[in-house]
Formats: structure tokens, C-alpha cells, sequence
């Protein structure tokens, strides 16, 4: 009998809270395809402000956020985009971009702290000259925090240089902000400064903020209109939204208070691995609510196993790889699930020993 479920897969499996469903039950709506629903009228212009952007919209995902955005700024077609080799828009939006954009995807290595080189970003630019054969780069995408490096923050510092290199060369620049808020909280530098070099920003309120769905594009008014007509057109324009709206503004209200103490449980939980023998954790790296584990050859089990393991233990999280667990928090972990958590893993690490020792032949 599991005691109780500790689920680290992700910052996007929160369930609403009271206020929450509250605040949705009692919703103030409206048709916001043929009008505006007055809650996600409020919401947009909320957020809108919070980033120190012009206008806002509500879309259904973060992925119909990034999608919709690329497709704004590279509406011509032969357009260019450059961004992370392990970027969110690159790796797991299913080629979107391109697909149903037709945007040619140009990536640039991304390093370990989630840049990409800003030398390379420049090489990556095309040469206008060679127009009768290269595409046309048109935006610059960065991401941040980001995800596949672990949930490193670009710091203001490196988001205004790439600002200044897109602007030199008369090209856009979006940030795929899905978990911003974790970045302006990690980095101490307010939401709308760490956004400011960027055209368009799309940013979850389903992850580290604890909305049950949805997230939102900010940008100019004229980007803004460009995407409320593209959202309808991937069939994303919906009717009474308010109802999602209602519990992201409680989100918004209660939640990002709460990020910095995600970040603190996830060092801790962080510190308390390191611990155990054939696990280890680059606590250097663990900058948000995100974490890589990696799991040691010696350790005679991988990854998936050990995943599985900790399943039966209640402890959800994902395999990355052979040798390499993620883990991410959110504001539903607790201290003491932290506490459980670190208890489940020192057991299933021991039983994996002994299963070892056992079929080794070992003492
Ligand atoms: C960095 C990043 N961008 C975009 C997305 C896409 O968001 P959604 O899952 O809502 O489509 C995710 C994860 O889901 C993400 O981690
Ligand atoms: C896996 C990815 O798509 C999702 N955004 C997550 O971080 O959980």
C-alpha cells in the first residue's frame, strides 16, 4: 500500500486549488470570439502589464503560445527562425514551426546554462546576399527558463545582448517564458526588465504558476491582433474562457509568492541525494524547480528501473535517458514529501543493491 504520492514528473501536473475552483464556478463570462470575456479580458491585461508589454492573449497551451508567435514574426514565407538545438520548440512541439508554418528551423548549440553563443547566433544569421539561396532569418528564439538544461536562468544581462544583436540585424526576438516567473524569482530581477529586449513572450500559467490550463502571449498591439487572428485560424478562439482565466488569476495572485520556495525544496531535496551512495546531482546546476539526477554505473540499476521502483513507493518522476532521472517541483510538494521522497530513494537504491549482491552471487 503506497503511503502517499509524491508526483515530481512535472510543474504541469498541479490540480486546481479551492480558490481555484472557486473563482471558476463563479467566473464572470462571455463569448470571447465574438467579443471579449470579461475575465480573460482581465487576465490578458493583467499580464500584460505584469511583462511591460502592450497586449496579451489567452491561448490553450505553451505550445500553441510558441507556435503562434514563430508563425507572427516569420509570416513571409522562406523565413528562418534560430534557436536552441534542445530548445522546447525544437525537441517537443512536434516540429510545429514548420509543419504547419512552413518556418525553417536553423539551430544554434545550446550550452549547458541554457544560452546558445552569441558568436554563433550571429554566424547563424543569414547573409541577406545570399537570398536567391538561403532562407530569410527573421526571429531569434531563447528560452527561460530552460527546460531541457535543467531549468537554468538567462540573466538579464545575456537576453539584452541578444536583443541587441537581433535589433542590429533587423530581426524579432520571442522568449519561450514558460516558466519566466521561475527565472525573475530565481534571478531576483523583476518579470517585465527580464523580458524587456524581447518582441514576444509566451509564458505558462500552467506550470510553476499552478493554473489548470493555459498560457499567454504578450507583445505589441499589432503582434497581439496578428495572433488573436492565428489563434482562431489553429482553431484555439474559445467561447466562455473565462472560466480558465478565473483560476489562472488566482494563480497569478497566490502562486508566485510561492515559487521561491520551490526552488528552495528542490536544493534541498538536491543536497539530501547527494547523499546517497551512486547518485549524484550537480547542486551548482539546480537553479529553480528543476533537477537532473544521475543515476551511477556502479549503482546496478538504471534509470527506468529505479524510476519504477520509486513508483511503487509513490514517487513519481521521469527517466531521461539510461542514466538520468527528472525531477521538478511545484507548489503542491511539500517539505516533508521532500523528507518521504529522499526516504523512498535511499530504499529503492538499497534494494537495487541487494538485488545485485544477490544476483552477482555477491555477500
Ligand atoms: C519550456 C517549455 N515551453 C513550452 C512548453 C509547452 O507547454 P504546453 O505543455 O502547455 O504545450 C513546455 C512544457 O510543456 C515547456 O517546458
Ligand atoms: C516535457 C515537456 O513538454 C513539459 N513542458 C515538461 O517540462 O514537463
Amino acid at each position: 500500500m503506497v503511503a502517499k504520492i509524491v508526483d515530481l514528473r512535472s510543474d504541469t501536473v498541479t490540480k486546481p486549488t479551492e480558490a481555484m475552483r472557486s473563482a471558476m464556478a463563479s467566473a464572470e463570462v462571455d463569448d470571447d470570439v465574438l467579443g471579449r470575456d470579461p475575465s480573460c479580458f482581465r487576465l490578458e491585461t493583467e499580464i500584460a502589464k505584469l511583462l511591460g508589454k502592450e497586449a496579451a492573449l489567452f491561448v490553450p497551451s505553451g505550445t500553441m503560445a510558441n507556435l503562434i508567435s514563430v508563425l507572427v514574426h516569420c509570416d513571409i514565407r522562406g523565413s528562418e527562425v534560430i534557436l536552441g538545438d534542445d530548445s522546447h520548440i525544437h525537441i517537443y512541439e512536434n516540429g510545429g514551426i514548420a509543419t504547419l508554418g512552413g518556418v525553417h528551423p536553423r539551430t544554434v548549440k545550446n550550452n549547458e546554462d541554457g544560452t546558445m553563443d552569441i558568436d554563433l547566433i550571429e554566424a547563424a544569421i543569414r547573409d541577406p546576399k545570399g537570398e536567391l539561396v538561403y532562407p530569410t532569418t527573421r526571429l531569434i528564439c531563447l528560452e527561460n527558463t530552460h527546460g531541457n538544461c535543467g531549468g537554468r536562468c538567462l540573466s538579464v544581462e545575456y537576453t539584452d545582448r541578444v536583443g541587441e544583436v537581433a535589433k542590429k540585424h533587423g530581426l524579432k526576438l520571442h522568449i519561450d517564458g514558460a516558466r519566466i516567473f521561475n527565472a525573475s524569482v530565481a534571478l531576483g530581477v523583476p518579470v517585465d526588465r527580464l523580458v524587456q529586449a524581447a518582441d514576444s513572450v509566451s509564458v505558462c500559467l500552467s506550470k510553476g504558476l499552478g493554473a489548470p490550463v493555459g498560457s499567454v502571449i504578450v507583445g505589441s498591439n499589432s503582434f497581439i491582433s496578428k495572433a488573436r487572428r492565428l489563434r482562431k485560424t489553429l482553431g484555439g478562439g474559445m467561447r466562455q474562457v473565462g472560466i480558465l482565466c478565473a483560476a489562472a488569476l488566482v494563480a497569478l495572485q497566490e502562486n508566485v509568492e510561492k515559487l521561491e520556495s520551490d526552488h528552495k525544496k528542490a536544493k534541498l531535496l538536491a543536497d539530501g541525494l547527494n547523499e546517497i551512495k551512486g547518485l549524484s546531482v550537480d547542486t551548482s546546476s539546480v537553479e529553480t524547480n528543476m533537477m537532473f539526477v544521475e543515476v551511477e554505473e556502479g549503482l546496478g540499476t538504471t534509470a527506468s528501473k529505479l524510476c519504477k521502483d520509486l513508483e511503487d513507493y509513490g514517487i513519481l518522476l521521469m527517466a531521461i535517458g539510461s542514466s538520468r532521472l527528472r525531477i521538478v517541483f511545484h507548489h503542491q510538494i511539500s517539505a516533508s514529501d521532500v523528507q518521504y521522497a529522499l526516504s523512498c530513494f535511499q530504499q529503492a537504491v538499497n534494494n537495487g543493491v541487494r538485488n545485485e549482491n544477490a544476483t552477482s552471487g555477491a555477500d
